[in-house]
């Protein structure tokens, strides 16, 4: 198996070290090149061991997969990479918000199988939430998927999902640490010191997260058991609910979905 990634910034690492970490692939067999941060890669190579390298035919000769892992605007540099040495039997899969299956296989210039796959950062510890969506020829979908559950869950979309899902759960961790930043700001107000305020923030958080990885009961029942009857928690969100939280909630995803279908305009 080789595996490239045309990019070694925040997402493409933590894909490749999710991976390892999960013995699902080796080191040696993950190649890795930049543009902009060649001492991180070169500190990825000392860290976990993969390889780097700055030589395109070296890169592309008998990959598997090349994941094209930079930013949206940096893809047509990318692919001028590629093009001169890319051979049929490499799948290409983009981690690119909103670029379309058909530009890639058009820039790439073979007509290539493309997976466009949406993880999250939360791959790093490999509790990734990915959207995939396959072009019509690309075949041994389970090998990707396998791949891909080795740093979190799939959800199998039709091209068409991929706006939303990069809304929801690629952009996602980013409104959620948006909120316990407030919630730790808030906790200073109430007079706690900024280290306190963040530690406390924090551990709720892992403490719920990890209560949500452990019990089913829905997101409802698991408030309402902390519920008391004329209690603090009922006080409080009397008061949250006179917000338009799920109005705010509902706008932030549907900006963000619909930035996603920005970038596909070219
Ligand atoms: N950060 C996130 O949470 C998520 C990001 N994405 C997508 O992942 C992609 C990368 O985002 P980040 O990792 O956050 O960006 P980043 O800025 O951390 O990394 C971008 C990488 O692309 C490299 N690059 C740029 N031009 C290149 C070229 N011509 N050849 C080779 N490498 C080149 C840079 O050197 C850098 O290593 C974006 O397209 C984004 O839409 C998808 C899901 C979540
Ligand atoms: O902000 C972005 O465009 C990328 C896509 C999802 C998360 N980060």
């Amino acid at each position: 198996m080789k595996i490239v990634f045309f990019g070694a910034g925040n997402m493409a690492s933590a894909i490749f070290t999710g991976m390892i970490e999960k013995g699902t692939v080796k080191a040696e067999d993950i190649y890795i090149t930049s543009k902009s941060n060649r001492v991180a890669a070169m500190e990825f190579k000392e860290s976990l061991g993969v390889n780097v390298s700055y030589d395109d035919a070296e890169l592309c000769k008998d990959a598997d997969y090349i994941v094209l892992a930079s930013k949206p605007q940096n893809f047509t540099d990318v692919a001028e990479r590629i093009r001169p040495y890319l051979e049929k039997k490499t799948k290409l899969i983009s981690v690119m918000a909103g670029i379309h299956i058909a530009r890639i296989q058009e820039e790439a210039g073979m007509e290539n199988a493309v997976a466009r796959i949406m993880p999250n950062t939360n791959a790093m510890v490999q509790y990734s939430v990915n959207g995939i969506a396959f072009s019509d020829d690309f075949d041994n979908k389970d090998e990707l998927i396998e791949l891909m559950a080795s740093f979190g869950k799939n959800v199998v979309v039709g091209e068409e999902g991929m706006d939303n899902i990069t809304a929801a759960t690629g952009s996602g961790p980013a409104f959620l640490y948006y909120i316990y930043e407030q919630y730790a700001k808030s906790l200073e107000e109430l007079g706690f010191s900024k280290e306190d305020a963040e530690k406390l923030t924090r551990n709720l958080v892992i403490g719920t997260g990890k209560t949500l990885s452990e019990r089913p009961e829905s997101f409802e029942q698991l408030r309402t058991d902390i519920t008391s009857k004329a209690g603090t928690t009922e006080a409080g969100l009397d008061t949250l609910s006179e917000f338009k939280l799920q109005e705010m909630i509902s706008k932030t995803l549907g900006s963000a979905r619909d930035r996603s279908k920005k970038l596909s305009e070219r």
